[in-house]
């Protein structure tokens, strides 16, 4: 039997997970954590039964203590709620499908209490990796990345040396916005960028699909997870997102992932890793599909992408002042306050901004961000 804590069991991953979990009858739930969505984390309760529920706002969790009442589920709240969703005892393996930096703090919490991490919150990779690597060895934990890329690395690794990694090919559906030039780019609109060729995601990450900047994150998420450079990570677009990343071995040697574009796949390789189980979805088929093809990104148009090697090889906090000024900057572009171009030039802004702190703390990766988004408030909401 295997239990597991889910952080964010009301978003894409979080009820693409609990999907896995309906289709097993060994996984019980723990735990469930959410951010604002109490109608539909109430359904949870009712459906999986876990002891802890966690919700952000206090108003919001006392709503939701009212509703289940004829359950047992203790419904606590804030980011103390978040650590203890993370800590819960019965849990082996916590998967990390909140979006947003808001993981950092309880994915470590979690690490420290000896639970394995099934990751999807690549954010928390890309500001704080160089706490979480060494603590996932010091815990003597597991952690398994459930971004479909990573996942795909992963797979490709199985039984090889890491150490005889020549290069990464990160592959990258381009977007709704594939081809465009910069011109075309200023008209683009908040539904135009919610349309994503392949995958049905949250709103935070098919916009960074959109702009290129999920693909930066994920040569960052890559780094931690492979220790590889940022020169060893060549990002490939492969538009139908079928070969979902591969490694190509020092003997010149290269193995890829494929499989159809479904993140339940990722999602329950991170929860029966090293096993497979079977699983009812639809098959690749490649007679059908006749070719795949691939193509070099447009660093130039598609500026998150440079903007984020950038980030990466200055280390240090910039990759946090480059995922905070992206989270601001989506979520303004979300409300339609800036337009999708300026998105690049909010992350330019802060970066070129930044004094680099080397190895920062918890602390410090938590006080950049709260600069970052001081800065865009006065400079960027003045009007
Ligand atoms: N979706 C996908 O296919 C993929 C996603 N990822 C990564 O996985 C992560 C999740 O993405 P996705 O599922 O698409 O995002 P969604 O926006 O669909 O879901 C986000 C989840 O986080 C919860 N949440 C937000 N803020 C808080 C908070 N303060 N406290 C507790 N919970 C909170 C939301 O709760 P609520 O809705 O109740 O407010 C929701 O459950 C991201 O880091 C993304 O980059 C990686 C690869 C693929
Ligand atoms: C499903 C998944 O892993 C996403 O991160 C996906 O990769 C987004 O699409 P892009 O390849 O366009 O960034
Ligand atoms: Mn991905």
């Amino acid at each position: 039997m295997k239990t597991i804590s889910i952080l964010g069991s009301t978003g894409s991953i979080g009820t693409q997970t609990l999907d896995v979990v309906r289709h097993q009858n060994d996984v019980k739930v723990a735990a469930l954590a959410a951010g604002r969505n109490i109608r539909k984390l109430e359904e949870q309760i009712r459906e999986f039964e876990p002891r802890i529920a966690a919700v952000w706002d206090e108003a919001d969790a006392r709503e939701l203590r009212q509703k289940v009442a004829d359950t047992s589920v203790r419904v606590v709240s804030g980011m103390e709620g978040l650590i203890e969703a993370a800590t819960v005892q019965e849990a082996d393996l916590v998967f990390g499908a909140i979006v947003g930096m808001i993981g950092i703090v309880p994915t470590i919490a979690a690490i420290r209490e000896g639970k394995d991490i099934a990751l999807a919150n690549k954010e928390t990779l890309v500001c704080a990796g160089h706490l979480i690597m060494p603590l996932i060895r010091q815990y003597h934990v597991h952690l398994y990345p459930v971004d479909s890329e990573h996942s795909a690395i992963f797979q490709c690794l199985n039984g090889e040396n890491p150490g005889r990694i020549e290069k990464i090919l990160l592959t990258c559906s381009g977007g709704p916005f594939y081809g465009y030039s910069p011109e075309k780019l200023e008209t683009v609109t908040v539904s135009d960028a919610l349309k994503n060729p392949n995958w049905n995601m949250g709103r935070k990450i098919t916009v960074d699909s959109a702009t290129l900047v999920n693909k930066g994150l994920e040569v960052m998420e890559a780094g931690w997870l492979f220790s590889v450079t940022a020169d060893q990570v060549e990002v490939v677009i492969q538009r139908q997102s079928i070969v979902h990343s591969a490694v190509q071995f020092v003997d010149g040697a290269v193995i890829a992932q494929m499989g159809m574009p479904d993140m339940r796949l990722p999602i329950q390789y991170a929860m029966f890793y090293p096993d497979r189980r079977s699983m009812g979805t639809e098959r690749l088929d490649l007679f059908k599909l006749g070719s795949v093809s691939f193509a070099r990104p447009d660093m130039e148009t598609f500026r998150g992408l440079p903007l984020a090697y950038d980030a990466m090889k200055k280390g240090g906090s910039m990759p946090t002042v480059f995922n905070a000024a992206n989270e601001a900057a989506v979520a303004r572009f979300l409300d339609r306050r800036i337009s999708f171009l300026q998105i690049y030039e909010m992350i330019e802004e802060c970066c070129s901004m930044h004094k680099v702190i080397p190895n920062p703390t918890v602390q410090e990766i938590l006080d950049v961000q709260k600069s970052v988004m001081e800065h865009i408030r006065t400079v960027w909401d003045k009007d």
